[in-house]
């Protein structure tokens, strides 16, 4: 016996994503039914070998549904997010409007898995932003070994991570650049983001810190330990699918680079690819479609007494969105929604 699940946003990247890795992963689903807007009623999606055609969201009654997996950014999600969970149906959301709410588990199965159960309290359980869940996957079991008391923290993000419209944008004006008359203006982003680096992702706060490198903060402590000092800069790269993160990290006990290369070796979600020489590393194009995160560069950091640098990739749209909310809804489904 298995589940009813709904995935809400199923026209969506992310919501692809899932329908994909829930296929993928055979998660046991005995009725699954794919949501987005109005405008994309009998969009078809794809499931496995099936075809889903997308229904309404806004009629749609979530009652006698398990799980629903959102990922329609938080406006939408805080319309439909309370009418699912109160309707009974255990919500897992992708986008930001819970993960601050202390009523509301924030999980990476990886690292935090126990704190399922607390999904009890609003039937809501959060998916942390993309760039935290790649980043603690790599810190936890570093962590666990010689306690991180700071972390600085430099982003390279993909534009899938911005959505559609944002994929678009840099397609268009990649090939724009090229034919002339065809020059696409920036719209989505607020410079060109083609064969450019733009050093800001979310709205900027007053304390000069963007949302997004907030988030990356208050994630980790929440996630991992609110000891750890985090600070971060996020930065948007002409990259279409890969997020990709330089870490510094600074251990309360010494970690040589070597024992912490085979402590990651054996950490769940990883992949160290390390080599230490021309093309010994990930790239955010090595790492599309997987479900690992991927640690490279492990190294000792000198200037400060137990430091270390690495370098981590991994599928944005997967494990830093729709991977690790499948994930959640296994944890949640063998330890809290048992059936048959
Ligand atoms: N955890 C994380 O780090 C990440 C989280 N996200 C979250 O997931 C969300 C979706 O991201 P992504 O898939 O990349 O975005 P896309 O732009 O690719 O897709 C958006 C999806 O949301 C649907 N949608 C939007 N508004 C509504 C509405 N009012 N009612 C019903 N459906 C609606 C769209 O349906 P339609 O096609 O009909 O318009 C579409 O299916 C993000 O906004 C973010 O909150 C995304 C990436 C990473
Ligand atoms: N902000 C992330 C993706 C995302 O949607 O994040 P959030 O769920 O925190 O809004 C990015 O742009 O790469």
């Amino acid at each position: 016996m298995g589940y009813k699940v709904v995935v809400v946003g199923a026209t969506g990247n992310v919501g692809k994503e899932m329908l994909n890795i829930l296929a993928e992963r055979e998660f046991p689903v005995d009725e699954i039914t794919a949501l987005a807007s109005r405008k994309s009623l009998g969009t078809e999606v794809s499931f496995g070998d099936k075809t889903l055609k997308t229904k309404d969201l806004d009629t749609f009654d979530f009652t006698g549904w398990d799980i629903a997996l959102f990922a329609i950014g938080s406006d939408a999600t805080k319309i439909y997010a309370p009418k699912a969970a109160s309707q009974g149906c255990v919500v897992i959301d992708n986008s930001s409007l819970y993960r601050y709410d202390p009523q509301i588990p924030l999980i990476v199965p990886e690292v935090n898995a126990d704190q399922v159960v607390h999904y009890k309290n609003k039937n809501i359980i959060a998916n942390p932003n993309c760039s935290t869940a790649q980043m603690v996957v790599a810190l936890k079991p570093l962590h666990d070994r010689a306690r991180i008391k700071r972390v600085v923290v430099s982003t390279y993000q993909s534009v899938s991570g911005t959505g559609k419209e944002a994929i678009d944008e840099l397609w268009n004006q990649t090939k724009g650049i090229y034919v002339p008359g065809q020059e696409v203006k920036p719209s989505v982003y607020p410079k060109q983001i083609a064969f450019n680096v733009i050093p800001h992702i979310d709205v900027f706060l007053d304390s000069g810190d963007t949302k997004e490198e907030w988030k990356m903060v208050v994630e980790t402590k929440k996630i991992l330990d609110p000891k750890i000092k985090v600070t971060a800069t996020c930065v948007r790269v002409p990259v279409f699918v890969g997020h990709s993160e330089a870490i510094n990290i600074e251990f309360e006990d010494y970690l040589d680079w070597e024992e912490a290369t085979d402590i990651l070796r054996e950490a769940p979600g990883v992949l160290v690819v390390d080599k230490r020489e021309a093309g010994g590393y990930i790239t955010p194009i090595d790492c599309v479609g997987e479900y690992a995160t991927y640690i490279s560069r492990i190294r000792q950091d000198e200037t400060v007494e137990n430091g270390l640098n690495i370098w981590v990739v991994s599928d944005n749209l997967r494990k830093g969105a729709a991977l690790n909310a499948v994930q959640i809804a296994e944890v949640l489904g063998s330890r809290c929604l048992k059936k048959g």
